[in-house]
């Protein structure tokens, strides 16, 4: 079974996915890490040099490639994944779909912590600038993201919840 995590920048795509995988004894595959390795550059840097509708094809390419190759594996999409072309309909034909429904509250908190410079759509932004980003893409990509097959919307955000959604 593919298993996608999708939800906002912050929503713990990553970090949950990986303990997911290891309890699953499934592969894990982070779809920006997966971007960078192939393309041999930083998500930053992509962004830079070629800007974002050049980075959300190479994204569509990058998601179509796992799709057809991978069988058993979690996959943490990136924040913008569902909202471009019909990604969210491949991933829903290519298996399960998760949204980590994280209030922006929160997630604005966790990526007020963490380094911004790794993502490029909030580099340089203050604290306040931060938190009225994330809410108002939460609420722009919220259409895409509900179209996902399972929602995980309230707390505990922990593998446990994720495992019950398949009675696992
Ligand atoms: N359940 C959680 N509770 C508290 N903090 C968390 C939780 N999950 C993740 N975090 C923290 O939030 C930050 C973002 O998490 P993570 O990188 O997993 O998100 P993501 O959805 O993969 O984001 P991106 O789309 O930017 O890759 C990290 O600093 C992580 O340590
Ligand atoms: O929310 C987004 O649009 C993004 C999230 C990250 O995972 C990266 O894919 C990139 O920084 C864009
Ligand atoms: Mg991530």
């Amino acid at each position: 079974m593919l298993i996608f995590l999708i939800g906002m920048m912050g929503s713990g795509k990553t970090t949950l996915g990986k303990e997911l995988a290891t309890e699953l004894n499934y592969s894990f595959v982070d779809l920006d890490a997966f971007i960078e390795e192939k393309e041999g550059r930083t998500i930053a840097q992509i962004f830079e040099q070629e800007g974002q509708e050049r980075f959300r094809k190479i994204e569509r390419e990058a998601l179509q490639t796992i799709v057809a190759n991978y069988k058993n594996a979690i996959v943490a999409t990136g924040g913008g994944t569902p909202c471009f072309f019909d990604n969210m309909a491949l991933m829903n034909a290519g298996g399960e779909t998760i949204f980590l429904d994280v209030p922006a509250e929160f997630i604005a908190q966790r990526l007020s912590q963490s380094d911004l410079s790794t993502r490029p759509l909030l580099a340089g932004k203050t604290q306040s600038e931060l938190f009225s980003f994330v809410g108002e893409t939460l609420a722009e990509r919220r259409q895409f993201y509900a179209q996902a097959k399972h929602i995980v919307a309230r707390p505990p955000y922990t593998i446990d919840a994720l495992l019950a959604l398949f009675s696992l």
